[in-house]
Parts: structure tokens; sequence; C-alpha cells
């Protein structure tokens, strides 16, 4: 078999004859500098209580990237949609106000992306594609104006999902495309946030992603494909909205999860021995709130609740200390703009997920389960504006004013604006058990 996606399928690592199956890439790891070398020569020169997040610095880098948007879209020509998110997530992330004029921009230039048939493009003319789809819903929740909402054709949009569903409950990423888990987890985002899952679109769906869960509690692309943590992120999510994450081996996927926050660097790697990089931090931190309030209702349910402490549970899977030292000590780009490792060059990519990561470990965003049990929530939308920031409160290191905007670590758009989509396509008084 050969690779797929870049991930081993198991059965060729189990092939292997020394053991302990090992991802593809240590050979990587000994043949680049080692990333502790580097990150030893930045971190050396501060210490933690100085370290700064240069806001104004990263702002300037995605306006100005936003104002010769053009460049970039020749570059990532097929991924348009992705572009906006990422700018446009990080800006709010950032606390940058986006004006009436940039909303404007931003729908005209989605607008363009979208086909009658159902779903957005990456481009103008290009077919529809999940994940793009995806980014183009969450653009649209960013700028946050009802002409943003009143864009998204939802009757077409639904149509096309089922078109995406396959007999065995995947999705694949467009017509004729291939089946991976980032398509379920890209309809199931869009899809929640526009009030469009319905009991067709997620049959057999959440029997599919358990399949994707490994023997070592890793969740992969694809059922018998080597785990990783944006494949994870991705199958938690998913059942998260669904309201079936029980049906995955959790204390597994933790074990899993907590080993790739690297001992030396503080960051995550995407699988095991593999290098550290920025975007980990959220793919894989995203995944301890969902996997706090999951083990929180387990426990609920089965009546242990401590009385004091119920929303904490576990509230240190991840040493968010750590991590928040190796997105602002190691991944910020003197220029502007966040970084994989030091030594990388800045994309929108690694902007977007360094600051998400930074804002999942420095709010601790949690989900309210005495609501959830006295509800009995069932509907994805609602199930979303559970989360919240102010129960837990923040933690942040260095200087205070480096605390950016709190993330939903489901939908990764900022909580307000989960909450203004969701009421607008469910109505204001969404009811939580239908
Ligand atoms: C919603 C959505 C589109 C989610 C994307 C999630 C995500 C980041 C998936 C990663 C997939 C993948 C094949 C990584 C391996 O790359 P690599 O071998 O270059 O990286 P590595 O060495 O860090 O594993
Ligand atoms: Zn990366």
């Amino acid at each position: 078999m050969g690779i797929i996606n870049g991930l081993r399928p198991l059965e060729e690592l189990f092939s292997r004859n020394d053991g302990y199956p090992t991802a593809s890439s240590t050979i990587q790891a000994n043949t680049e500098r080692s990333v502790y070398e580097l990150f030893k020569e930045v971190k050396d020169d501060q210490t933690v209580d100085q370290v700064k997040l240069d806001r104004d610095t990263h702002i300037e880098y995605v306006r100005n990237s936003l104002d010769g948007l053009n460049r970039y879209f020749v570059i990532l020509d097929a991924s348009k949609p992705w572009l906006c998110y990422w700018m446009f997530h990080s800006l709010d992330l950032l606390g940058y106000e986006i004006g009436s004029d940039l909303i404007k921009r931003g729908i005209s230039t989605i607008s363009k992306m979208q086909n009658k048939t159902g779903g957005f493009g990456g481009g103008p003319g290009q077919i529809s594609h999940a994940a793009v789809t995806y980014a183009a819903i969450n653009t649209l929740a960013i700028l946050g104006t009802k002409e943003a909402y009143d864009l998204i054709d939802r009757d077409n949009l639904y149509k096309w999902f089922l078109k995406l569903k396959q007999p065995d409950g995947s999705f694949i990423m467009h017509e004729g495309g291939e089946v991976d888990i980032r398509g379920t987890y890209c309809v199931l985002s869009a899809a929640t946030l526009t009030n469009l899952v319905t009991p067709e679109l997620t049959a057999g769906t959440a029997e599919w992603i358990k399949r994707c869960q490994n023997f070592d509690g890793g969740i992969g692309g694809e059922p018998g494909i080597e785990g990783h943590g944006g494949y994870a992120f991705c199958g938690l999510a998913s059942m998260e909205m669904m309201g079936k994450s029980d049906m995955l081996d959790i204390p597994l996927l933790l074990h899993w999860a907590s080993s790739l926050q690297m001992q030396v660097e503080g960051g995550f790697q995407g699988r095991p021995n593999k290098l550290v990089d920025g975007c980990y931090s959220f793919w894989v931190g995203a995944l301890f709130p969902v996997l706090e309030a999951i083990l929180t209702r387990q426990r609920y349910k089965k009546n242990e609740p401590d009385e004091e402490n119920l929303g904490y549970v576990a509230q240190s899977l991840f040493d968010r200390e750590a991590l928040q030292e190796y997105i602002l000590i190691a991944c910020q780009y003197p220029r502007g703009g966040l970084i994989d490792k030091p030594k990388r060059s800045p994309d929108h990519y690694h902007t977007c997920y360094c600051l998400s990561g930074l804002s999942t470990s420095q709010n601790h965003v949690i989900y309210d389960i005495e609501e959830e049990m006295e509800k009995g929530v069932t509907n994805p939308g609602a199930r979303s504006l559970l989360w919240a920031e102010d129960i837990a409160g923040t933690f942040v290191i260095g200087d205070p004013e480096n605390l950016v905007k709190a993330t939903h670590p489901i939908h990764n758009i900022t909580l307000p604006q989960v909450q203004k989509i969701i009421e607008y396509f469910y109505g204001n008084n969404i009811d939580s058990s239908k």
C-alpha cells in the first residue's frame, strides 16, 4: 500500500519488524537541525514574564496582506475562502475592529465563490469543496452581518451536503472526490452553524468516525490510517456536534493527545515521533477543552459530580503555560505573522492557528454541563451555544495584555460570532430539546 495523504496505512506500520509502529519521519527529525537547538537560541534571550504578543505587528501583517489579497489569490488559487477565514479570524482574535468597508468587501469576495448547485468553490467558477465551504461559512460568521448570513443559499447547500454523503456514513470532499474525516467535520460544522443538521445528514456518521480511531487512541483520516492531531480534532469535534462522543475511547484518545505535547518545546507535534509545529497548538490544543467536557459529562452521568468543582474537572489536561511559551517565544515572526517553528517564514495558516492555539491556552472556555443535563440538549446548535469563557476565567503568561479573544473549540471562530449566527439561523429562542 502506498502513502495516502502523507500518512501511512496502519498495515504498513505493523509490517515493520522492529516492534512498535512509528510514524514515517523520525528520519526527518534526524536530518533537520533539531528544533530543540533552534528553540534554545530564541528562548535564552527572554524570561517568561517579559514575553509579549506583538499584537500591532501581527495586525499590520494581516491588514497589509488583505490589501494585497490578489497576490495571495494567485499563489493559493484554489484556497481563496481559506485565506479570507485565516485572515479575518486572526484579526478578530487580535481584537481588531473589522470595519463596514472590510465587511462589505469580504461578503462580496465570498459571494463570488458560491455555486448555484450548492456549496462554495476555492475560487470563482471552481467546483464546490467541503473544506472551502467550511472556510466560507466561517468567514461569513466572522463578518457577522445579516447580509453575510443571507448570502448563504441554505436549500442548495443542504442538497449538496447530501451529495457528499456516502452509504457508510462518511463524506467525500467534493463530488467524485475522496473520503476524508476533514470532509465530515467541515460539513457538520457548516451545517451546525446554519441549522442544516438532520438525521438524514448524520445517519451512520458517528459509526464511521468510530472506525477511524486506532489502537493507540489517535484518530486517522479514514479507517485504518495512522492517527493525526488534525484528523483527531475533526473526529472529536464532529462526534461532539452530534452528541456521540461517548462512542469513542475517550481515555485512550486523551492519553494519545497528551503525549503530543513536547517536553522541551512546550508546543504540540501532530503525531508521535514528529516535529513540533505551531499550528497544532490549535488542532491538538483544542482537543483538551472538548475532552474535559466529555469527561465532566461522563462523571455527571455516573452521578459523581464534585459539588464545588464540577466545571473544573481535569482542567489541566494540557500544560497551558508551556504552550503559550512556545507560541509567544518561538512562533512570533519579528516582522509580523506567526510561524510553524523558529527559522520558518510566516504564513496566514500558521498565523491563524498559532493565534487560535494561544486563545485556547489563555481562555479557559468550558462547556456548561449542568445546563445540558437540565435541558437535555439534543440540537447541535444549542450544544454549540453551551460553550462559555466566563465560567472558568483566563490564564495568561507574560504581559497581561497578551490576552486574545476566546475561540470556540468546535468551530474555531470567536464565541460571540458563533452565538450570533446560531441565533440567526435557529431563531432567538433556540429550542434546546428540538
Ligand atoms: C478542517 C480541516 C481542513 C482540518 C485540517 C486538519 C489537519 C491539520 C490535518 C493534517 C493532515 C495531514 C495529512 C498532516 C500531515 O502532514 P505532515 O506530514 O506535513 O505534518 P506532520 O509532520 O506535522 O505530521
Ligand atoms: Zn503547521
